[in-house]
């Protein structure tokens, strides 16, 4: 077992750097890293998607380049240009938006921003982490939406899936669920309840890239494949979820290697032409070193594995 321990570029969803474990099995590496907000039960999910990819490896590939989304954190507008202009080629971008301390102002100036770097035929969508309620989810849609020149879709802009329901009457730009379905105890409830257009799947926090398949094709709706903002050992799950799914009609969100400033493996999978090839990495011995955690954080992974292995077994 291996912590790594890597600074973000820029500060993202409130974190400035990302640790996790890296472990080796029969079938190759893989990452385990829940979010420190995550308790063992919860972490039990990214735990069996651990050993999927280092036990049992992937199902086979449909396909050999997967289109993705450079992703924008809350920073301003020039910063947001550059990002953009520096993507590898992405045709979609996904902002960030209702970063708490943040103005409408301050979204609409990213938003032109974006527009103004990926031209007139990019693809612009934005993610608000349910941080909306209805009424801010529907007034901000429709000012952002017209900054944007037009948004591909809202990805989860409420908490609740009711919620969500009710934003989705009420916009004309596509919703897709995030929040609602990995952090669910019920994912169908946005299905039943006609909440979103589209569904976000994230291989850890749903237990794997099989399980990940099943799900898509119990829901119905098209699927985005993102990240939880991994090095690429734990991209090249995303990787192999989005090559095996039967339809892929969206960029994913799983060009967030840029988002790190170091990676554990020699040519990180980062996009070219706006594609990430569908390849699963190797560690390099010396990244892997140059990215090590210290004693106490290696101490607080080995806490956490005990603690969330009980669980692992119990849903398996
Ligand atoms: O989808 C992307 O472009 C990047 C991944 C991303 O935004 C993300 C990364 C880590 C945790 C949560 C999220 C999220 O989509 O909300
Ligand atoms: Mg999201």
């Amino acid at each position: 077992m291996l912590v790594y321990d890597v600074p973000l570029r820029t500060r993202f969803r409130g974190l400035l750097r990302r640790d996790g474990v890296l472990l080796r099995g029969d079938a190759g590496w893989a990452e385990f890293s829940p979010f420190w907000d995550y308790g063992p039960q919860e972490s039990a999910s990214w735990w069996r998607a651990a050993r999927e990819a280092a036990d049992e490896g992937w199902p086979a590939p449909l396909r050999d380049r997967i289109p993705v989304n450079v992703t924008v954190p809350a920073v301003g507008p020039e910063h947001a240009h550059r990002i953009v202009s520096a993507s590898g080629g992405c045709r979609t971008a996904k902002v960030k938006v209702a970063e708490p301390g943040q103005s409408l102002a301050d979204e609409i100036a990213r938003l032109e921003a974006v527009r103004d770097a990926i031209g007139p035929d990019g693809a612009i969508r934005v993610d608000a982490n349910a941080a909306w309620d209805v009424d801010t989810a529907v007034a901000r849609l429709a000012a952002l939406d017209r900054a944007a020149g037009g948004l591909e879709y809202a990805e989860q802009p409420v908490p609740d899936v009711e919620d969500l329901a009710r934003v989705r009457r009420g916009t004309h730009v596509p919703i897709a669920a995030d929040e609602s379905i990995r952090r669910a105890s019920d994912p169908f409830a946005v299905v039943r309840a006609h909440a979103a257009d589209i569904v976000v799947l994230k291989v850890q926090p749903l237990g794997g890239v099989r399980a990940c398949l099943e799900l898509a094709e119990r829901v119905g709706l098209p699927v985005v494949v993102s990240s939880a903002l991994e090095t690429s050992v734990g991209l090249a799950a995303g990787v192999a979820l989005a090559a095996a799914l039967p339809e892929l009609p969206y960029a994913c969100g799983l060009a967030t290697a840029q988002l790190l400033s170091a990676d554990v493996v020699a040519e990180p999978l980062l996009p070219v032409d706006g594609a990430l090839p569908v390849r699963r990495p190797e560690p390099d011995p010396a990244l892997l070193a140059a990215a090590a955690g210290d004693d106490g954080l290696v101490a607080r992974w080995e806490q956490r594995l005990r603690e969330v292995e009980p669980h692992a077994a119990d849903q398996a």
